[in-house]
């Protein structure tokens, strides 16, 4: 069965069944998806483009100019493209907000970053394929009617309440999304699993300048939960608990916001500001533009990776604390030539004048005399022919956690980015930012990295419907050999909690 198939074909934004692709959804009236939130000349498809060279570039003309039947959507599609990054505008969330659930690849990835987000990180309790098919049939189902909305069930008063009630009798979509993403130990503890493991899927292990605590670091299965508001992320989050109780077992969650800006009089959007004052995303790639994702997000069938494992994508998520208070001693000139970006526009250093979407030219400044060798863009993005195969979409959010028990504020960035390849994504660039002066201020403290599923195709579908097929597969095969179906019961560590 191959249901996990992307369907989009080279740079068409629309997939066979006529559905967009999740860089297009949202669905209310008064909603702004990533495509009206452009910015005027469409930068960001500019810079995508741009920022990869002369290869990808001509690999992707390639590709959009095959297999769409639709070219002129596709072209009004691309021409309306934005980034993810972009602040969300004061005027334009409303509860009615609704990212489409259905589609090749889970929302939440490609979707407009709205206001809030968090991370949720379970251990799953599923010892047998039985079992884990069953709470993926549950979270699909929760996740569904959540993104979706509607009325809670009225239940007998002697029993307790269906919802937690903190969005009162009807919940509205707020634009919610919920990515499921799938840690290593999943699979490493489950025998008759781990076969089937995406190719780079490992446990995080510690960078040069990373203070790891184990209690915010990996997990079986996360949850990646955007809205347009905090309640709605934590009903959802409240949902998933009690409705999957005995499935799974919180072990930690970081929540997150942006912050959102008034609409600007021309009708352009900026990135969002993380907690060191600079606009963060101005590089991202643009995720409007299929055929820029195909190379950059998802997992095709060139990957050489398990085929239920295609339209899903790898997750690196990150906790990194901010020294915001020795960050505000710090000379403003010297701040801007940590980033390689000047802190206001957030306009590269060698075009200072210009916008946060001037492309930087490394190739005119050899010893690094305007934008420092060393500064966070150059190392994160040397922009050579070699490092356009490094790219990542980042979605992060700032956190605000209260007070460190030294009386410094514990805020920080949610850093979470997607990427086709792990570790040519972000293992390789967090190698190259090793050691980068940025180190002084900041410290990882928690994360992890994941797997995230390929999208729920329809009412019919669920979550990791392909990865169950496959396990089935192998264990009907494993039967005509006399081997057990479910080793994993016999497997002591199999709860996911060690
Ligand atoms: C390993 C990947 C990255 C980590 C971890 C990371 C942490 C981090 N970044 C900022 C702030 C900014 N990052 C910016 C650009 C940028 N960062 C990464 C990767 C990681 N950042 C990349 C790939 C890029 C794009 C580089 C490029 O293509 O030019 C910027 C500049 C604006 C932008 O493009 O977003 C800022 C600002 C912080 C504060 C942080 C950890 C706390
Ligand atoms: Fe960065």
């Amino acid at each position: 069965m191959k249901t996990n198939e992307p369907q989009n074909h080279g740079g068409c934004p629309f997939n066979l069944l006529g559905q967009t692709t999740d860089s297009q959804r949202l669905d209310s009236a008064s909603a702004q998806p990533n495509a009206s939130r452009n910015r005027p000349g469409n930068p960001s498809r500019r810079l995508a483009l741009r920022h990869m060279g002369g290869g990808m570039v001509a690999g992707l003309a390639g590709a959009s100019l095959a297999g769409c039947a639709a070219t002129a959507q596709t072209q009004a599609s691309a021409a309306h493209a934005a980034n993810v990054t972009n602040a969300p505008l004061s005027n334009a969330a409303r509860p009615q907000d609704r990212v489409p659930f259905y589609g090749v690849h889970q929302a939440g990835i490609t979707t407009a970053r709205p206001a809030n987000g968090m991370v949720a990180s379970f251990a799953v309790l599923a010892d047998t394929p039985e079992e884990l098919e069953r709470l993926f049939q549950r979270l699909t189902e929760r996740a569904a009617f959540l993104t979706q909305g509607g009325e809670v069930p009225e239940q007998d008063p002697r029993l307790p309440p269906v919802d937690s009630g903190i969005l009162g009798p009807t919940v509205e979509p707020d634009a919610l999304t919920i990515t499921v993403s799938l840690g290593a130990s999943l699979f490493d503890e489950r025998p008759w699993l781990a076969p089937h493991k995406p190719r780079h899927l490992q446990r995080m292990t510690r960078f040069h300048n990373d203070a790891l605590d184990a209690s915010l670091c990996h997990g079986d299965l996360n949850l990646q939960i955007c809205a347009n508001t905090a309640d709605t992320a934590i009903h959802a989050l409240r949902d998933m608990i009690k409705n999957l109780a005995d499935q799974m077992v919180l072990r930690w969650k970081q929540e997150g916001h942006v912050p959102i800006v008034q609409p600007s009089a021309d009708g352009s959007v900026a990135s969002a500001r993380n907690f060191l004052g600079f606009r963060d995303g101005s590089a991202n790639p643009d995720a409007g533009d299929a055929a820029v994702m195909n190379q950059v997000v998802w997992v095709g069938a060139a990957r050489n990776e398990p085929t239920w494992a295609e339209g899903g994508t790898y997750q690196a998520v990150r906790i990194i604390r901010n020294f915001v208070e020795r960050w505000d001693r710090t000379p403003l000139r010297e701040q801007e030539q940590i980033f390689g970006r000047t802190k206001m526009t957030g306009a590269p250093l060698d075009a200072a004048e210009s916008t946060e979407f001037e492309v930087p030219d490394y190739t005119k400044d050899p010893e690094g005399l305007q934008t420092r060798l060393d500064s966070h863009i150059r190392l994160a993005n040397p922009r050579t022919p070699e490092s356009e195969e490094n790219l990542m979409l980042r979605r992060p959010f700032n956190y605000s956690n209260g007070v460190a028990k030294n009386g410094q504020l514990d805020q920080g960035l949610l850093f979470i980015c997607y990427q086709a390849n792990l570790e040519k994504g972000f293992i390789e660039v967090q190698r190259r930012l090793d050691g980068e002066p940025l180190e002084e201020y900041i410290k990882p403290v928690g994360g992890g990295y994941f797997f995230t599923l390929p999208g729920v195709r329809d009412a019919g579908d669920f979550y990791g419907s392909g990865l169950m097929a496959v396990v089935r597969d192998a264990g009907h095969k494993g039967a005509n050999n006399s081997a057990p179906h479910n080793a994993a019961s016999m497997n002591p560590t199999s709860t996911g909690l060690v």
